[in-house]
């Protein structure tokens, strides 16, 4: 069984918080059934290196997006970017199993908006998204949703 691999980018803490999380649920749920994957996590920052990944791997990304007027502009991905070089780096995207954002929803129409774009530019699915740090029904359904994805 494969565990679920995650890269993700985080500025204030909010998207890394909640996939260490993420990542202690798994751990308990695959102690009361070994069936289930464990989650690890690597998080990219702008001082990464880039590599060549050689499992799969969902990427988890939060929204900052460039001031503009939200409408012919306004919706340009800023502070994250190194986190959409590190998958277009080689063939990483083609390991990109799926795409989950991190947002804010008083951003109305652009909540996860740059997960949305990630899915689309990389033809992954978007596989889910929560509110900040997301509360722990958010991370049981993303923990579901994920799983769905690598057993
Ligand atoms: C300058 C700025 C712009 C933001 N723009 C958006 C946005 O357009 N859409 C959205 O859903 N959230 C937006 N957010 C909210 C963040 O995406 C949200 O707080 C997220 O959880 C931050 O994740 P992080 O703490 O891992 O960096 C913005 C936050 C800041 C500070």
């Amino acid at each position: 069984m494969m565990s679920i691999q995650i890269l993700f980018f985080s500025i204030s803490g909010n998207t890394r918080a909640f996939v260490k999380k993420l990542s202690e649920y798994a751990t308990t749920k695959h102690e009361e059934d070994a069936s289930k994957p464990l989650v690890t996590f690597k998080e990219i920052t702008d001082d990464s290196l880039f590599e060549e990944m050689l499992e799969p791997f969902f990427a988890f990304v939060p929204t900052y997006l460039d001031g503009g007027n939200g409408a012919e502009n306004g919706t340009n991905e800023i502070m994250t970017n190194t986190l959409s070089e590190f998958i277009e780096f080689k063939d990483n995207r083609q390991k990109c199993l799926g795409v989950v954002g991190s947002g804010n929803k008083n951003f109305n129409w652009q909540y996860c908006l740059t997960a949305k774009q990630y899915a689309e530019r990389f033809d992954v699915p978007m596989v889910d998204d929560f509110e900040l740090r997301g509360t722990p029904t958010d991370v049981e359904r993303v923990y579901e949703n994920l799983v769905k994805y690598v057993v």
